[in-house]
């Protein structure tokens, strides 16, 4: 779809990716002073700087997984270890290959390579494993994925043991040569955090993020889930078998045991502490954490402390580990960083709000919505039966019925969030009966839900953003284009805020935003003025209003108050018991027997059917929308 947004100006770096890459260098430069600082401490302060490092890129990897998806894994230790023998085999000599694995397949044996070629190699084996082993893991969600994670570390650990040829099963794997220092783990942990900073600016992550906030809300706009829960998963199993490959050469020996479940523990408890969804939080957690367990350490195998002696206590490391997590979730659920990255930019008053795009130019076409004999039942529950529809653009449309009549499972049909049993559905020509919800959104539709979907952890801007991404090409471009959106609807001004701070008018507001962002040729919105005061619905009725003479699109909605729907609408399909039992102008519907039989079901309704008659009658028998 064309959003007309293409001008110069755009194909600039969008503000979030900016801020992004003032955070990364920053980040590097902090790791770097760092380092320095190390260099001049003793051996024994640089060995735990190195392993700082490595573990920091260990947990970078699992802060890229389970910060942007949400779901908690507990796999990445495995795949550290793969990392670790990966590098091992390639890069020690072949004559301690010969003596250590005497039956070492050929194609693995004799390399020799240098660390930094064994590591892209490495990078390599990761975007294949990862592909490979994330295809059928993420046809799960939530907690099943982070279950199967969990099989995956015990598979990972079995195979390494099983693998004795290869990596000497449980005994020892040794001869590793030992060549990664402060220099090597420094910078490597630095690119790695660099590269968590980004990628959740990045359209991966951000739909990523979206998903893990709410999933159909993401599929609405076209976030195949499955897909970027897959491709988050590749990029961080790379950045796992990365510190695997730094450990390796730190370590020079190891078993499969250290990449276990100690290791997968470990790392999630440094993660949790700092804050899990942010590379921020990444970072401080493993310095605190560090920083503790070094303390613990020095007074776990006894000792005097001002005076004060203090016996051996065998496994106070992991216990204060353990206690510090326990803490941190009950005071602070977010972690340290409260899901905060650094946004220096922001803090140092140098960010400004993106620019606002252009009006897309309005659509030309007459489209239409065609949907012919749709039904849905549900075990015994006819809830749409053999329901034809012609919905064009241009045009206001109100689906209407007593309650239970099978509106919302119309128009989740419409949107593609309920598969049909039978009938067919195109849109703009387009067959789409058995598409999956979220390859709707490029079909030319937009959607708001009865239960507001935002994505209440991210940003007004990032929230519209996805759905902006979608559609324009370049990303600050769909910022732009998310920050015309976010002006239609009046919230501009709070572009940087997060979602979850918004009163409810204002969310369903944002959730117009974001389906406009798509640029659609329809606009389905699901009951869009529930739990709104008067003046908040008046404020939203007059905007979409606007919005459909500027833009020409066509908006299906559903809504109770009739006096609005008669007001608004240029057509209304009246649907009773599954069935549409009427479809014209507001005052043909008014006048139709049908219509007021089935409304006499219900009181109230007939009561404001007769009443908005006597209102509306014939300022609303042309069929013509009023901006009134
Ligand atoms: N997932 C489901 N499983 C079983 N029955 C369902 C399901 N969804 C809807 N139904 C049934 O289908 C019928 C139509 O429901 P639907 O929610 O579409 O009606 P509605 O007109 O939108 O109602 P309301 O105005 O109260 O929101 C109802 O009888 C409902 O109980």
């Amino acid at each position: 779809m064309e959003a007309g947004l293409h001008n110069r100006a755009d194909r600039g770096l969008s503000k979030a990716m900016g801020g992004a890459l003032v955070d990364a260098v920053a980040m590097a430069v902090l790791l770097g002073v760092i380092a320095l600082v190390l260099t001049s401490a003793g051996v024994a302060w640089q060995r735990t700087g190195v392993q700082a490092a490595i573990i920091l890129t260990a947990v970078v990897s699992l802060q890229i997984f389970s910060g942007n998806t949400g779901i908690v894994s507990f796999g990445h230790a495995g795949f550290v270890g793969l990392g670790a023998y990966a590098v091992g085999l390639l890069t020690m000599s072949a004559s301690v290959q010969a003596s250590a694995l005497r039956n070492l397949p050929a194609f693995l044996a004799g390399h020799e390579m240098s660390l930094l070629a064994a590591l892209g190699i490495v990078v390599l084996l990761g975007i294949v494993v990862g592909l490979v082993s994330g295809a059928p893991l993420f046809r799960l969600s939530g907690s099943g994925a982070s279950i199967a994670t969990l099989a995956l570390l015990i598979i990972v650990y079995t195979l390494l043991v099983a693998s004795r040829d290869i990596t000497r099963g449980s005994q020892p794997f040794y001869g590793v040569p030992r060549g990664v220092g402060l220099w090597t783990a420094v910078p490597i942990a630095a690119a790695a955090l660099a590269f968590a900073r980004i990628f959740r600016e990045l359209p991966i992550g951000l739909s990523a993020r979206a998903a893990a906030d709410d999933e159909r809300g993401a599929a609405a706009i076209g976030v195949d889930r499955r897909f970027t829960a897959m491709f988050t998963w590749a990029a961080s199993i790379v950045v796992a078998m990365v510190a695997g490959g730094m450990m390796a050469q730190f370590l020079g020996a190891f078993s499969p045991k250290d990449f276990y479940f100690e290791l997968a523990f470990t790392t999630l408890a440094m993660l949790i502490v700092g804050g899990m969804t942010s590379s921020l939080g990444a970072l401080s957690g493993v310095v605190v954490t560090t920083v503790v367990i070094e303390f613990v350490r020095r007074i776990e195998g006894g000792g005097e402390i001002g005076g004060i002696v203090i016996p051996h206590i065998f496994g106070l490391t992991e216990a204060v580990l353990a206690l510090s997590m326990i803490l941190i979730i009950w005071r602070r659920p977010e972690g340290l960083c409260g899901g905060r990255e650094l946004n220096l930019l922001k803090r140092l008053g140098l960010s400004r709000p993106p620019a606002v795009a252009a009006e897309p130019p309005p659509r030309t076409e007459r489209l239409t919505i065609r949907a012919e004999k749709l039904t849905k039942r549900y075990a015994g529950v006819v809830a749409v039966d053999e329901a034809s529809v012609e919905l064009p653009t241009d045009r206001i449309t109100g689906i209407i019925g007593p309650n239970g009549a099978g509106k919302t499972t119309l128009i989740n049909m419409l949107a593609g969030a309920v598969e049909p049993t039978s009938g067919t559905l195109a849109i703009a020509g387009k067959p789409v009966t058995r598409f999956a919800a979220n390859r709707f959104a490029r079909a030319g539709l937009g959607r708001t839900f009865q239960n507001i979907r935002i994505f209440p952890r991210m940003t007004l801007l990032e929230n519209v953003l996805v759905a902006a991404r979608q559609v324009v090409p370049g990303l600050a471009a769909a910022e732009q284009a998310a920050m015309r959106e976010l002006a239609r609807v009046g919230l501009a001004h709070l572009a940087d805020q997060p979602a979850a701070s918004l009163p409810y008018g204002l969310r369903r507001r944002l959730e117009v935003a974001r389906a406009l962002a798509l640029d659609p040729a329809f606009l389905v919105l699901d009951e869009p003025a529930a739990g709104m005061n008067p003046v908040e619905t008046e404020g939203l009725m007059a905007m979409l209003a606007e919005v459909r003479t500027e833009r020409r699109l066509g908006i299906v909605l559903i809504e109770h108050d009739l006096k609005l729907v008669m007001k608004l609408c240029d057509r209304i399909v009246v649907v009773d018991h599954g069935r549409v039992i009427a479809e014209g102008t507001p005052a043909e519907v008014q006048a139709n027997p049908d219509v007021i039989a089935a409304y006499l079901g219900s009181r109230t309704g007939a009561r404001v059917l007769k009443q908005t008659e006597q209102e509306t009658g014939p300022s609303t028998t042309t069929g013509e929308f009023s901006h009134a």
